[in-house]
């Protein structure tokens, strides 16, 4: 008989093996999501020359007056440097160099213009007012992203705002799924008796495409103990994870674990007190990670979700995959006095959680609604929370 481990156990387990990370350079286009593998420092000051904020005025501050004379216009992407004419404005527009001898923007809404001249307040006008210096986002050789950094999209903006075009990130795990289940067959097929449509394979795929995983393959296993075998053994040289789903439960055609063991896979543990989600497995063979999810698929969503999609985010780089940011209140007291942690399908709204009906493992009509799962303590655990549950989002 298998003991089961907690949850805690579980994610401290995954948390801490050991992933030999790859770098790999990438057009920063590509990077979202990626891990920063190594520091950037920029290549430039930016701005790199002075420029205006503001559509209006360049002038200096020191010769400001109540009227001026207009005596020259610049516009952005302007290469000349002429100076300022001594005691006049020069018309500017935003982004355009500030001329040489000017210090000050004033913006063309607090001017009344009249010809080439126009009046101010002068009370209105502060030095330096709307001009971005030289470096005042950042400057040469200033570190701009450090190791174990996130890329979003706003620093896609940043590197290409100081025309670094690769970027060294950590590459994303190559990751396959095989798929059990006789009874399982893809919608081209029309159903027949005893048959169901298969929902883990493209619910994984798209999980997976989601953390900007491509998928090696998703291929379809008889439930048969040779082929459940010869496959894992093909298929796991073309992948560092792989991910199995159903057949790992104490069915006669449960063949996934005996097979894992056929080739010498190290169990790191085998069913976690938790619903759904019992018969979870993972495993490891050198540098490879093998999961088994089980087939009832949201079973296979939360093990996925609470346990791979971290582990898949630590290989690519996160050091944090396993630290929830997210604790939230209940809308409704939720009772419970089972010795196994829930995984429950919600709808986080206004900062609060609401469970929804149909939490049973083969029901998958609430995820209509979810909008992810809120883990609900097992009896042990209840008086530990402060209120505020973990909450894993879609
Ligand atoms: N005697 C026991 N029986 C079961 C136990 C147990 O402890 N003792 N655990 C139950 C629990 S909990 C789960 S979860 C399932 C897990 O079983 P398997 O991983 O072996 O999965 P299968 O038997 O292959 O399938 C379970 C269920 O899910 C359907 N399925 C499978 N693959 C897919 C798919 N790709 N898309 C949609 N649905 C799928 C399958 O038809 C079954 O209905 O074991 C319980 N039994
Ligand atoms: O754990 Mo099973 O996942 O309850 O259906």
């Amino acid at each position: 008989m298998n003991k089961m481990i907690t949850v805690d156990i579980a994610k401290s387990i995954l948390k801490s093996l050991a992933i030999q990370r790859e770098m790999i350079t990438i057009p920063i286009v590509d990077a979202v999501d990626c891990f920063c593998a190594e520091a950037v420092f920029s290549p430039i000051s930016v701005p790199s020359f002075d420029n205006s904020a503001m559509d209006g005025y360049a002038l200096c501050f020191d010769e400001l007056q109540s009227e001026m004379e207009i005596s020259a216009m610049v516009k952005a992407g302007s290469t000349t440097k002429e100076a300022i004419k001594t005691g006049t404005a020069v018309r500017i527009f935003t982004g355009a160099p500030i001329p040489s001898g000017a210090d000050t923007v004033v913006k063309q809404e607090i001017v009344r213009v009249n010809g080439n001249r126009f009046s101010i307040d002068p009370s209105l006008v502060n030095k330096g007012d709307f001009v971005r210096v030289v470096g005042a986002q950042c400057k040469a050789d200033d570190e701009i992203l450090g190791r174990g950094d996130k890329i979003s999209f706003g620093t896609i903006a940043l590197l290409a705002s100081l025309g670094v075009q690769d970027v060294k990130v950590f590459r994303k795990p190559k990751v396959g799924v095989i798929l059990t289940g006789d009874e399982v067959v893809t919608s081209e097929l029309e159903l027949q008796d005893g048959q169901i449509y298969d929902a883990n394979g493209p619910m994984l795929c798209a999980a997976l495409m989601k953390l900007g995983i491509q998928v090696e393959f998703v291929e379809k296993v008889k439930d048969e103990a040779f082929e459940v075998e010869a496959s894992i053994k093909k298929l796991i040289e073309k992948v560092d994870v792989l991910i199995l789903s159903g057949g790992i439960s104490v069915g006669d055609f449960d063949f996934v674990r005996p097979a894992l063991q056929n080739l010498g896979i190290e169990e790191l543990f085998y069913k976690v007190a938790q619903k759904p989600g019992k018969p979870f497995y993972a495993g490891v063979l050198g540098s490879k990670f093998i999961f088994a999810l089980p087939g009832n698929p949201s079973s296979s969503l939360s093990c996925f979700q609470v346990y791979v999609r971290p582990f898949l985010n630590r290989f690519s780089g996160d050091e944090y995959a396993y630290d929830s940011d997210f604790k939230f209140p209940l809308v409704q007291e939720y009772k419970t006095d089972s010795s196994l942690t829930f995984f429950l399908k919600c709808e986080l709204k206004n900062n609060m959680v609401r469970v929804l009906n149909g939490q049973e493992s083969f029901n998958l009509v609430s995820f209509n609604k979810a909008t992810g799962l809120v883990e609900i303590p097992s009896r042990d655990a209840q008086d530990v929370n402060d209120g505020l549950y973990n909450y894993y989002p879609f």
